[in-house]
């Protein structure tokens, strides 16, 4: 799969009517992250991203998407392939696709445990068993002091359309409301814990439905295991501090977050 030069392109798809998907790569893994951890799940990972965090550990199909297609069929076929009955779909952000509506149907007719991973940016109506929501907290934002993994797009660019993007009360506040969810935060700092309890207290403020402090997951910064050494006393500390739940990475512990795990 040739990588994007155009980042932005893969942002605002025209849809294909054979339920097409932009696809970096489908693999079998244990959920490494959230309530779900540690169960066998096939990961259908989409390309493209509406954001640039700096610290993107799928920054190769978010900064850098990849363009590889696959119909619907073709996608369920490699799904099938797996023994699991969990599906994670995620990217990059899958919600920026429409046909990802089309997928999650399909896998839902035949009889698939959805999970959907997003930054809860976009709202799509779905048939989604759990959203797996990672609101942006302001320290995901790129800057010329932290560029972003991989290089990266142009940093001037994204400083401002990444900051101008990141946090959509109106989506939050809709997915909450409309399926089973967690919040899942990545956490570099105390600072970030403070922001996500002001964000949880916000999205108190306009759900209709409880946001429970179970619900709100914190989940050290790092995509090596030497990183998450650094980050995941903190992380727990914090966790234990606030009343609200840790996660860990598994992927990142057993396989330092290798491609394909
Ligand atoms: C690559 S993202 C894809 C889905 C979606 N775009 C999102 O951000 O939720 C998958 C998950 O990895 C988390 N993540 C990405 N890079 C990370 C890092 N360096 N440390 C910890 N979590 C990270 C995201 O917050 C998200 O929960
Ligand atoms: N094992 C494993 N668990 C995950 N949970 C969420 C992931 C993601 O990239 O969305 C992920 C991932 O990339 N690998
Ligand atoms: S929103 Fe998710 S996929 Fe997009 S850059 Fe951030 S962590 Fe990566
Ligand atoms: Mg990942």
């Amino acid at each position: 799969m040739s990588v994007n030069s155009d980042a932005n392109s893969l942002d605002s798809q025209p849809q294909h009517d054979d339920g097409a998907l932009p696809i970096n790569e489908i693999f079998h893994s244990l959920q490494g992250e959230g309530k779900l951890a540690g169960i066998p799940s096939t990961f259908v990972r989409t390309s493209g991203c509406n954001l640039r965090c700096w610290f993107c550990d799928s920054y190769h199909t978010s900064w850098e998407p990849t363009h590889g297609w696959l119909n619907l069929d073709e996608v369920v076929s490699k799904v099938e392939n797996f023994a699991s009955n969990h599906v994670v779909v995620t990217g990059g952000e899958p919600m920026i696709h429409e046909n990802v509506t089309v997928l999650l149907s399909e896998l839902r007719n035949r009889g698939y445990h959805t999970t959907v991973e997003t930054n809860g940016t976009v709202y799509l109506d779905a048939p989604i068993n759990l959203v797996s929501i990672s609101p942006k907290l302001s320290s995901s934002t790129p800057t010329k002091g932290r560029p972003p993994a991989g290089g990266g797009a142009d940093v001037g660019v994204w400083e401002y359309q990444h900051e101008e993007t990141r946090l959509d009360y109106d989506v939050l506040g809709s997915l909450v409301e409309s399926y089973d969810f967690q919040l899942k935060f990545v956490v570099t700092n105390e600072a970030d814990v403070k922001e996500a309890q002001t964000l949880v207290g916000e999205l108190r403020g306009v759900s209709s439905v409880p946001v429970r402090n179970e619900d709100v997951l914190l989940m050290p910064e790092g995509m090596t295991r030497e990183r998450l050494a650094e980050t995941r006393g903190l992380t727990a500390k914090l966790a234990l501090e606030y009343g609200y739940r840790y996660t860990p990475r598994l992927h990142v512990d057993l396989w330092d977050d290798a491609p394909g795990t």
